[in-house]
This record gives structure tokens, sequence and C-alpha cells, in this order.
């Protein structure tokens, strides 16, 4: 087992006080590449992506690679996503790897050794996990971030309108789905301090209650879907009530889109950072 103090959540916690608790997520979509005048190859890709983390990693606390985008370009992608990963870590952000990986526990074992594992060039702080194969297949995942000071962030409410569907489905015991996921982790990190490196991720735009008392999950909520999916930093009040002090607000096109100029695209975090901020109750 890690040393506490080296762990995801010890990490977050000290990046979160010294700079913007923003994720900011590295997603380039062909519309954006070619609104920064940039190829839809691996070459634009690359452009595109070290220009965020430029821009970015020695500001704000977290850059989250959306890895969809860099594996449409293939293994050219990949060595992308692979050197990205590399510079945000070493101009001191902290890299959760957007992969949403999720099958049997057999294979989430490599899947968590691909992401999770020191010696593997993808591996960044944390990932995306889907949990949808059953909360307990991600246990090789937790179980290797726990034993490297990782952490894994669990879909819980997505920020997707057909989500709800599933995720808000009730159990015969009475709870939903998602309040199951979010039970589990819940027990997972019950007394870690400052809270616990296994975090949920509830969508911004999941209107109406959770039915869980979210503050009890003691562990980072990611929350997307704000800006370009319509959600705004007002409506985290409601949704997270007393875990406010949990949330981790992630933009992605909200910000690229004021590319390529780096300054733009700082300033553009600044912005956002302040109105989440006046929100979260944490100095901007
Ligand atoms: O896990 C995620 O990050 C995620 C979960 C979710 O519920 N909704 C969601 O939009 N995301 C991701 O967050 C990013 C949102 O991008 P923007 O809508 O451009 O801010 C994308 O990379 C999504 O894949």
């Amino acid at each position: 087992m890690t040393d506490p103090q080296t762990s995801f959540a010890a990490r977050l916690a000290a990046a979160g006080a010294a700079r913007p608790a923003l994720c900011v997520g590295i997603d380039p979509h062909p519309g954006l590449l070619s609104a920064w005048g940039l190829g839809d190859d691996a070459a634009g890709l690359d452009r595109f992506a070290r220009t965020v983390v430029e821009a970015l990693a020695d500001r704000v606390a977290v850059l989250k690679p959306q890895s969809a985008f860099f594996e449409r370009h293939g293994s050219r992608g990949i060595a992308v996503l692979e050197t990205v990963i590399a510079e945000a870590r070493s101009a001191g952000a902290l890299v959760l790897v957007d992969a949403k990986r999720g099958d049997i526990g057999s294979t989430v074992a490599a899947y968590a050794d691909a992401y999770l594992d020191p010696a593997s060039p993808l591996a960044g702080d944390a990932v995306t996990a889907s949990p949808y194969l059953g909360f307990g297949s991600l246990e090789p995942m937790f179980e290797l971030a726990a034993k490297h000071g990782k952490g894994v962030f669990v879909l819980a409410l997505t920020s997707n309108p057909e989500g709800a569907g599933v995720q808000r489905a009730v159990a015969a015991d009475g709870r939903t789905v998602a309040g199951t996921i979010l039970a589990e982790l819940a027990a997972r990190n019950a007394g870690a301090t400052p809270f616990g490196s296994l975090g949920a991720v509830i969508g911004a735009t999941a209107a109406g209650g959770i039915g869980h008392d979210l503050a009890k999950v003691n562990g980072p909520l990611l929350a997307p879907g704000l800006g370009a999916q319509g959600g705004r930093p007002a409506d985290l009040t409601d949704l997270f009530g007393p875990a406010l002090p949990l949330v981790l607000p992630a933009y992605s096109r909200e910000i690229l889109q004021n590319g390529p100029a780096v300054d733009a695209l700082r300033a553009s975090a600044d912005t956002v950072w302040r109105s989440c901020a006046s929100v979260l109750g944490r100095s901007a």
C-alpha cells in the first residue's frame, strides 16, 4: 500500500490548494483541429495537445486527455497520448486519462496495467472506469491504484441524457444503480484522509436528486458536462450540496474553443475557474 502522503488523493488535494482546482480536458475533436488551423492527422493532434499542455499544465490541477480522440489516429495517436501524459505530468499537472475502461475482471487487470502501472507509457495519475460490467469487476484497478498511489474515477451518473435510463434504474433493494455505485465507493473510501483516491463521475447536467449523500463518497467528484453540454457552475450547488468541497469541475470544449493562442486558453481557464470558485466557496 502506498504511503497516504503520496496517494492520488493527497496529490489532488495539494494541487487543488496550490492551483485552480479545475480539470481541463484535452479533447482534440476534428472540428477543433480544423478551427485551430491544424490537420486531422497525427501532426495536428500533436500540435493541439502540446499547445494545451504548454498553456495549462503548469496552471491547473488536472489535465484530462480523452483517449478516444488519440485512438482515432491509430498507433501514431497513441504515441502522441504517451508524450502528452509525460509532458503534462512533468509540468506539474495531475493527469487523468479519460479512457472509461471496463470489462471482466481479468481483462480489467490488463487495463489497470496500461493506465496505472508506472512502468507503462500510458500511465497517468488516474483513469476513468465504467462499472457497468459490475462494480466488483473493477477490483483489479482499485488494487493497482492503491499499490501505486493512483486514482480511479468511476462513472456513476453521467452527463449525457441517455445515461439516466440505466443509472437511475431502481434495483430490488430500492436503490438506484448510481446509488449502488456511490455506496460501493463510499465503503472503499471510508476513513481515508484527506479523502479517498476512488472518485465518482457525476455529470453537472444530472438534474434531480441523486438519492445518495454525496459527501459520504469521501472521494473526488468529477463534474463534467459544464460549458459545451449546457451545465453551469450555479448548477453545482443543488446537485452536490454538502459535497461541494469534493467537486472537481471539468471543462473541455468551453476552454479549447479559445485556442490556439496560449494566452486565450489561459484566460478562458481563469474565467471558468473564477465562476466555479465562487460557487464552490474556494479562492479564485
Ligand atoms: O468521464 C468523463 O470525463 C465524462 C463523463 C461524463 O459523464 N460526461 C462527459 O462528458 N465526460 C467526458 O468529459 C468531456 C466533456 O467534454 P466537453 O463537453 O467538451 O466539456 C468528454 O471528454 C467526455 O467524454
